[in-house]
């Protein structure tokens, strides 16, 4: 896992850890493996030329300090201060004594960089850009290494407003902070890289969790010599409409080739789904009828309408773990919630959350994390909610750092569905189901896709999407390389990359 903390908690583990320190401590380390980062990225110092944008508070002072390193070891380094009056004293007399040029923040100061690093503000940093920082940062034609957060970004939601750093890195100390991970945050971030400083042992339970490919692999419900189809979990989907038939046959595919022992289908798409799955077992009636099931999901292209209703309404009567999902929202309330013995887990998007909450799509957009927990606590659910960085709640609440823009495709939601549903009929709690689903769902995504996504981000930085393996193999590629595209995918491509992928992720953890 990569565990994320909030600003407070970061706060008050290094007021602990400093205790213990000689003054100035902490930020030397940060400043060494700022350093070191930036002389990676730029695959050597000699003669190359760094900018340094300077803030008034520590996160500036990481920057100074760093440009004093990086001046010994033969770079050319001038500090371009933003409140010259405030810049951390101690680190501006550290570069000037190492050879560190102190020039006019102007634009100009910014043509013949080779990289620029940001330390306007990090976890300290409150609301966009200013406009002055805004006009700096709008000049900079070079590849940027953010320090600790990319200035503009807030810390603990992953909200931009206004104006803000794009990095191709960030170069974070002491824990992952949450707007790292979360868009629209992520996306400014580039790869992040995480410096230990020493807080681990003052850092409580983490605020949010990034699987990685070890932790999904325990997770992963390999059949035993003593299993039989209806040990490893049965799958009722009750999906697809005349209108939308198509939806019944991913999600029963996502089911299917996601580890379901055997899958039973209720509702109106029944040759669709037989013409494609000769293996499902279909049902004519209503799901209340339909046989015995481990877990249950409803809603992929159900429609609209009393018979869509009342088809939600007999799934959440059962007695075993429901996925609700696109139509099948629709028709949920608190009160049906309420009344269920096993738990529930609802899959919208930013859309179909901003309906569940009667608010704008924007704002879920902008602030996922706040959005998430609102789902939970307002429907008494787990939620997992989808985008480029897909969140799950829980404790911690997780998010998904695979995945591809390519996923962004017709049924693709529907594949994840059908594959949630497996785990969790398997007997993954909802958490683990859905934060399992998501990661292989994006695994799939990306191989299908033969590539990431149209990013062609740089050296170390590499994917847009970093996993621990993203950036292990990121590193070995020369500076430079553009990270591969991809290609466009269809829903039922990711259908048939999961054998291979859960194969993958299985492997790893052997
Ligand atoms: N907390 C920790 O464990 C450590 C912190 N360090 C560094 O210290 C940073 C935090 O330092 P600070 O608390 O001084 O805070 P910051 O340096 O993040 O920012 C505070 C300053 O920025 C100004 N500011 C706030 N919002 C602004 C905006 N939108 N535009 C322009 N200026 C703005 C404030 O007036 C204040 O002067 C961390 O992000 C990290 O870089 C490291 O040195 C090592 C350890
Ligand atoms: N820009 C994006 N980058 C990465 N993944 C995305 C992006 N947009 C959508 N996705 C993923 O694609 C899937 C789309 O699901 P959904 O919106 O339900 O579509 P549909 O109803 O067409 O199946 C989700 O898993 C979501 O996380
Ligand atoms: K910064």
């Amino acid at each position: 896992m990569r565990f994320a903390h909030r600003v407070e908690t970061v706060r008050a583990a290094e007021a602990a850890l400093m205790a213990t320190l000689p003054d100035g401590t902490l930020m030397a380390r940060a400043a060494a493996g700022l350093a070191a980062s930036c002389a990676q990225l730029l695959g050597g110092l000699y003669g190359r030329r760094i900018a340094l944008l300077v803030g008034s508070g520590a996160n500036g002072g990481d920057a100074l300090l760093a440009g004093a390193r990086l001046v010994r070891r033969g770079a050319t380094v001038k500090a371009l201060l933003l409140d010259p009056d405030r810049a951390h004293p101690g680190a501006l007399a550290a570069l000037r004594l190492a050879g560190g040029w102190i020039v006019p923040a102007t634009a100009a100061q910014l043509a013949d960089a080779d990289l620029v690093v940001d330390g306007i503000t990090g976890i300290g940093g409150r609301g966009g850009l200013r406009p002055h920082a805004a006009e700096l940062v709008r000049a900079v034609r070079a590849p940027v290494v953010a320090v600790d957060v990319p200035s503009g970004v807030d810390a603990d939601t992953g909200e931009v407003a206004g104006e803000a750093v794009r990095a191709a890195a960030t170069v974070t100390f002491g824990t992952y902070k949450n707007g790292l991970l979360i868009d629209p945050g992520h996306a400014y971030a580039g790869a992040v890289r995480l410096i230990d400083i020493g807080l681990g042992p003052y850092l409580p339970g983490a605020d949010l969790a990034a699987p990685q490919h070890a932790d999904v692999a325990r997770l992963l419900p390999l059949p035993t010599a003593a299993s039989d189809k209806y040990g490893r979990g049965v799958v009722g989907v009750a999906a697809g409409s005349e209108r939308y038939p198509g939806a019944a046959v991913l999600a029963v595919g996502g089911a299917l080739c996601g580890g379901a022992g055997a899958v039973r289908y209720v509702g109106p798409a029944r040759e669709a789904v037989i013409a494609r799955w000769p293996e499902a077992l279909v049902h004519a009636g209503a799901p209340g009828d339909a046989g015995r099931v481990q877990a249950w999901v409803v809603g992929p292209g159900l429609g609209e309408g009393a018979e869509a209703a009342e088809t939600v309404a007999q799934v959440l009567a059962s007695d075993v773990p429901v996925l609700v999902d696109a139509d099948g929202l629709r028709y949920l309330t608190p009160h049906q919630i309420a009344a269920r013995t096993a738990p529930t887990l609802i899959t919208p998007h930013a859309g179909e959350a901003a309906r569940l909450l009667g608010v704008d799509r924007a704002q879920v957009e902008a602030r996922r994390l706040s959005a998430l927990r609102k789902l939970a606590a307002a429907y008494g659910v787990t939620a997992l909610l989808k985008g480029n960085t897909t969140l799950v709640s829980g404790t911690p609440a997780r998010v998904n750092p695979t995945g591809t823009p390519w996923l962004a495709t017709a049924g693709s939601g529907d594949v994840l569905s059908g594959l949630t549903g497996a785990l969790l009929a398997a007997g993954l709690p909802p958490t683990e189901a859905a934060m399992t689903g998501a990661y292989l769902h994006g695994l799939a995504g990306r191989r299908a896709a033969q590539g990431g996504g149209p990013t062609g981000r740089v050296g170390w930085t590499g994917e847009a999407r970093d996993t621990e393996r993203d950036e292990a193999a990121a590193a070995r590629r020369p500076s430079g390389e553009a990270y591969v595209p991809g290609a466009p995918i269809t829903a039922m491509d990711l259908v048939t990359a999961l054998g291979p992928v859960w194969r993958e992720v299985s492997a790893s953890g052997l």
